[in-house]
């Protein structure tokens, strides 16, 4: 039995950056609402200005700047209106000094105008005459044109994944389909010959499989489109032919079990047989998720989880989840945490990072992170928890009171 090669979880990230992305994805066209949370295969350019031309951001008028300096509360300036621009339409009035146009929320900025005055800094005193009370600035509450998307610009970069708000500028843009990638496709196998699927009544001794599920639900909130390759018992020979079919239709397989030093464990035999590069390393300094092991062979990626359901989770939460979902360990998006107070003192080995599950209370001088209690064995750990804080690695605790990040279920 090849010994642990223990690293730490800044060198399996890079060790694993080293081959992610993996190569051989598919790129397909799809219309935007399809392509929510997909990654972009080819960056977008603008067609078009947005706004295709100069608007107001305020119903009032349309005015010059500059003839309303020095308008004051009891001292009006007094513009002549001379038309309006109705909603949707091209303005056919032009402002010249001393007149101001009618404009609503959107519609066009006349010819001659650069600001609008807001309605309530106005009064309209004669059928044509319009009091202004407050001067404004050149440019103020008006977009122009080509302000929010300019024609030719790099609106959104190969490699972005997709978010409501950027459907909505490719809509603003008239881009009505997009060049994705296909998703991340990733093959789930369970081992172990005391596991059992969900529906069957466990003998004596067994379990029913649990990390087929966590791990399903992780991958496919991450994106993935993901296959379930059921559980393979502990025999070397049915393992190889798994996770040969789970690799073949597959980038990424995640087993879960058997990659600890026990005798029965056989993941990393089965995965130091797969091909070049093999082993990437066996064992990573966190607690829970020692023994992980990760190997490369060809274009597919193949990552033995512990068998403990929180280890398999919080494993997947720090070294998987953030190639699937960002492309990588350094997105800020990634870093995304809130702030809390621990509650009690935490204590930890220097050497290796420990993630604890922590729930968030709210307590009287803000959030608490509570650390909750079970191993890593204990599924109801992660049930019961919010998200995880982190103790460094060479950090022999957390006191009581200590400002921790929560990174969030
Ligand atoms: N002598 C040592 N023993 C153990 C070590 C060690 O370093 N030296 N590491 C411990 C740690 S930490 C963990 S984590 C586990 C990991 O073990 P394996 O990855 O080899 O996994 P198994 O032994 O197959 O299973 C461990 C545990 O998890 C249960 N399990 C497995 N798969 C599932 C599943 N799909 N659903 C639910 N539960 C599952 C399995 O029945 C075992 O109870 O090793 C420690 N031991
Ligand atoms: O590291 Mo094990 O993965 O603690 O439970």
């Amino acid at each position: 039995m090849e010994l642990f090669r223990v690293v730490t979880l800044a060198e399996a990230r890079q060790l694993l950056s080293r081959y992610w992305p993996l190569k051989g994805r598919r790129k397909e066209v799809l219309p935007l609402l399809a392509a929510l949370g997909r990654e972009l295969a080819r960056p977008v350019t603008a067609q078009d200005d947005i706004p295709g031309f100069t608007r107001a951001t305020m119903d009032g008028y349309a005015v010059r700047a500059e003839d309303t300096f020095g308008a004051a509360e009891g001292e009006p300036v007094i513009l002549q209106l001379v038309g309006e621009v109705p909603m949707g339409q091209p303005a056919t009035v032009a402002v010249g000094p001393g007149q101001a146009v009618s404009v609503a929320t959107g519609s066009m900025i006349p010819e001659g105008a650069d600001a609008v005055v807001m309605v309530e800094n106005t009064e309209i005193i004669s059928g044509d005459r319009v009091a202004v009370f407050k001067p404004v600035a050149p440019g103020q509450d008006l977009v122009r044109r080509g302000a929010d998307a300019r024609a030719g610009a790099c609106i959104l970069p190969a490699g972005h994944i997709l978010r409501p708000q950027d459907l909505g500028i490719l809509a603003g843009l008239g881009v009505t389909r997009v060049t994705v990638y296909e998703p991340w496709r990733v093959g789930i196998l369970a081992t172990g010959n005391e596991i059992v699927p969900p529906d069957e009544e466990p003998a004596p001794g067994q379990v029913r499989d649990i990390n087929s599920y966590t791990l399903a639900g992780l991958a496919g909130r991450s994106g993935a489109a993901v296959t379930l390759y059921g559980i393979a018992p502990d025999d070397l020979e049915t393992l190889v032919t798994r996770v040969k079919q789970a690799m073949a239709e597959n980038h990424l397989v995640l087993l879960s079990g058997g990659s600890s030093v026990g005798t029965r464990d056989l993941t990393v035999r089965v995965l130091a047989g797969l091909g070049q590069p093999g082993i990437l390393f066996h064992g990573v300094a966190v607690r829970p998720g020692k023994p992980t092991v990760a190997t490369v062979a060809g274009d597919r990626m193949i990552i033995g989880l512990p068998g403990h359901p929180v280890s398999a989770m919080v494993v997947f939460r720090i070294l998987i989840e953030p190639l699937l979902k960002y492309g990588g360990y350094d997105h800020p998006s990634g870093r995304a945490a809130v702030t809390a107070r621990l509650s009690r003192t935490v204590t930890s080995i220097p050497g290796r990072e420990d993630y604890i599950r922590v729930r968030l209370e709210e307590g009287p001088e803000g959030l608490l992170a509570v650390p909750v209690p079970g191993g890593s064995s204990m599924i109801s750990s992660m049930v019961w928890a919010d998200g995880l804080i982190v103790v460094p690695l060479e950090e022999e605790g957390l006191e009581a009171g200590t400002l921790v990040e929560v990174h969030l279920f």
